[in-house]
């Protein structure tokens, strides 16, 4: 039973389907939360959910570290950018890569790890259950003037079926599955808090690190996003490479003229797991028209929790939980946001940005 004490959402029972445990302090922590005394999501889930939230606390202590203050995603860094210094420092989407390998190599519990930052799956254990997709740190861009990053993750069953496949075929068929195939995903946020927000597909759950404890407490427990938002969030620089019908609902919304008669206000970060909590948050749109964001690493797992938290994730046309992917680094367009909001924008039609000229910022 969730109830509020000095701001925070907490747990003052054990157990409950999606009830989360709690101690005598009344607070809820993640390990609590998937453990037995919880939600109960299986052994091997809670192991994996340890190393994972190990992962996060390391990322996150990396990306607010002095040393590391001007380490983004450089081109020519050694490590990343193809430079031939091999004592450089490495860019942080490169050493968050690691972070989340070696954590899940560590646990034992996954096969297969596809990244955004990597071109092919990495076989890490036969046997393991679990087959992680994961952005290790989405808007890396942004470090060197310390905006707000994440770690974004879904994770799927093993496809017993194709163990006895080359290990090339089945790493890469496993990391393949369709977003309707996900039993987990979430992401991680670092900002002025570092919040780890997760679906184990029966609501989203968000907790907030702790730094005096080092737990994950449960803040939000079973977000709902509102139905109708009043923001819309995109680059819309791009305005003039946008279709007539994302034009149409732009111009409308803005000047409170679509179906919520209030202006919308526009709202980008630039850095997709910040403008996506925003939109969990405060309801509205956060969109990327053009063919940039990837299904796999990035549409797939937003669009579980977005779903779990009575949203939608749309291309513009379709569901992206329906959608099979066919490469491992394919990218689409990417609606993402509260019900109404993603009905009224789909009824515009031509939303999707077909052309994609490059851009240099
Ligand atoms: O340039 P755009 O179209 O505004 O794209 C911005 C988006 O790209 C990202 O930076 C991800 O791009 P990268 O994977 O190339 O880093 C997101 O965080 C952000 O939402």
């Amino acid at each position: 039973m969730a109830s509020s004490i000095g701001g925070f959402r907490v747990c003052s029972q054990m157990g409950g389907s999606g009830g989360g445990g709690g101690d005598e302090s009344g607070f809820c922590t993640l390990m609590e939360y998937v453990g037995k005394g919880g939600a109960d999501v299986g052994d091997d889930l809670v192991v994996l959910f340890a190393h994972l939230q190990y992962a996060a606390k390391r990322i996150a202590a990396l990306v607010a570290s002095p040393v590391n203050s001007n380490l983004g995603k450089q081109a020519g860094i050694a490590g990343g950018g193809g430079g031939s210094d091999r004592d450089a420092p490495k860019p942080l989407d490169i050493v968050s890569n690691e972070i989340i390998l070696s954590s899940l190599r560590n646990s034992g519990k996954v096969a297969v790890m596809a990244s955004e930052e990597d071109d092919a799956p990495i076989w890490l254990t036969d046997g393991g259950p679990f087959v992680v997709v994961t952005d290790p740190l989405d808007g890396s861009r942004n470090i060197d003037a310390s905006i707000p990053t994440g770690t974004i993750f879904g994770i799927y069953n093993r496809l017993v079926g194709i163990d006895h496949l080359p290990v090339e075929e089945k790493a890469l068929r496993n990391s393949l599955q369709s977003g309707t195939g996900l039993i987990a995903a979430g992401y991680v946020l670092y900002s002025s808090a570092t919040i780890l927000c997760t679906s184990f597909g029966s609501g989203t759950h968000a907790f907030t690190l702790d730094h005096s404890t080092g737990d994950f407490i449960l803040t939000h427990p079973s977000i709902k996003i509102p139905p109708r938002g009043q923001i819309y969030s995109v680059n819309d620089a791009r305005y003039f490479d946008w279709p007539d019908g994302l034009r149409r609902y732009i111009d409308t919304v803005r000047q409170g003229k679509g179906r919520y008669p209030k202006k919308y206000s526009a709202r980008y970060i630039c850095s997709l797991v910040a403008d996506f909590h925003r939109t969990l948050m405060y309801g509205g749109v956060a969109m990327n028209p053009r063919d940039h964001l990837r299904l796999v690493y990035e549409a797939n797992p937003l669009s579980f929790l977005v779903e779990q938290a009575g949203g939608r994730g749309s291309d513009g046309k379709s569901r992206i939980l329906s959608l099979q992917p066919v490469k491992l680094h394919q990218r689409l367009p990417l609606f993402l946001g509260s019900s109404e909001d993603m009905e009224e924008l789909e009824s515009y039609g031509d939303v999707q940005q077909t052309v994609n000229p490059g851009y240099e910022v």
